[in-house]
């Protein structure tokens, strides 16, 4: 019963996801014509106030508060071997971000966001007072023997997701972020399975596997994939055969900002992968998302083809933590103050170019 309940929210929520506002946006590029500069020559940053004039349905948007959603939660497939780093990592690195000491809290105090952790799923137990605690289970279970997720896990995640950004209220920019030691090997196996693409083209080295423990990763997802038959079509099923309370924890995040009409960052491989999900069950999802950077896991760059977005920058990054979509912000925000900002040539007595001559 409970289960349906879930699945009726999701789908409601997916319902109310509308395609950008046109008419804000063409109002947004002409007002991009008519700025003192030689026409399109702030490239990206003009898409992208473009982009967010869409979303935010008016000719001038504008970005008050921004904030980092980090999902947390542990990984079944660990047992296999499939990361250089044990997953008691998970829980320490989320009392980490928790007393500000982390990459992402770094990144997040420069950029001015407010960094949310949330335990999805993490084994052990945590407790905080600035943790938001809303545990599905305890990791997931290891699918390279079967299932992740049950159903009933998979959507609860998703609806955790939808809780934790529909709780950010007067937020216009959000960031998602992840940890969960072994996550990298689910997001391969989301990623195979439903652009289908041979596990080896879409598998990394993650924390730094060597080669025989690459090659070692590559078996185990093949596996996985393998017993768990994961329907291509269905991405609710791939997310559940082989995903991450973390990846589906995102994605809930990802369809409630689309639904508020709230433009959303997305960090690495794994956000990826949770775009990926997110935009198979709702297309116009993807019309809100920027791709805040590339990561070093060449699946990501496969997602990013696949959802058709550019991303802003190429660090060399492979953190994840959201670390590569709070760096971006600073060019989003570029962005929109260039756009809010500047005057017309009108304004400010600047000669325009010369009207061409019409034939
Ligand atoms: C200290 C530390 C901090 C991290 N912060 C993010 N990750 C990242 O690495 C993990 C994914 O890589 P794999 O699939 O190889 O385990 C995730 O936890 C991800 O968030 C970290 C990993 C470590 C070790
Ligand atoms: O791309 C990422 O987000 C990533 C890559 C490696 C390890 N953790 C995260």
């Amino acid at each position: 019963m409970e289960k349906q309940a879930d699945r009726q929210r999701i789908n409601d929520l997916i319902a109310r996801i509308e395609p950008l506002d046109v008419e804000a946006m063409e109002q947004a590029r002409q007002r991009q014509e008519n700025l003192t500069k030689p026409a399109g020559s702030l490239g990206r940053l003009e898409k992208l106030a473009i982009q967010i004039a869409g979303i935010q349905r008016r000719a001038l948007p504008g970005i008050e508060q921004k904030v980092v959603i980090v999902m947390a939660g542990d990984h079944g497939v660990t047992v296999e071997g499939v990361s250089a780093y044990p997953s008691e990592v998970t829980p320490q690195m989320v009392q980490n971000f928790l007393h500000g000491g982390a990459a992402i809290n770094a990144l997040a105090r420069q950029a001015n966001a407010r960094v949310v952790i949330v335990d999805i799923g993490v084994a052990s137990e945590l407790h905080h007072p600035d943790l938001v605690s809303r545990k599905v289970a305890p990791g997931t279970a290891n699918m390279a023997q079967g299932a992740a997720m049950t159903e009933a896990q998979m959507l609860t995640a998703i609806n955790v997701g939808i809780d934790i950004l529909q709780a950010q209220q007067g937020v216009q920019l959000v960031a998602t972020g992840d940890m969960g030691i072994g996550n990298t090997t689910a997001s391969s196996a989301i990623t195979a399975d439903l652009l289908q693409l041979p596990v080896s083209q879409v598998t990394g080295r993650g924390t730094g596997l060597n080669d025989a423990q690459l090659d070692h990763k590559i078996v185990v997802i093949e596996r996985a994939l393998a017993i768990n038959q994961p329907e291509p079509q269905n991405p609710l099923d791939v997310l559940m055969k082989v995903g991450g309370l973390e990846i589906a924890g995102l994605v809930g995040v990802i369809l409630a900002a689309a639904a508020e009409r709230i433009a959303v960052v997305i960090d690495g491989f794994i956000s990826g992968a949770a775009a990926l999900v997110a935009a198979r069950l709702c297309p116009a999802a993807c019309q809100y998302l920027i791709a805040g950077h590339t990561s070093v896991e060449q699946g990501h760059g496969h997602i990013l083809r696949a959802l058709e977005l550019a991303p802003l920058l190429n660090l060399g990054l492979r953190l994840g933590e959201g670390t590569g979509a709070v760096l971006a912000m600073h060019l989003i925000e570029g962005a929109l103050h260039t756009h809010n900002e500047m005057l017309t040539f009108a304004e400010a007595g600047v000669s325009n170019r010369e009207e061409e001559e019409k034939n």
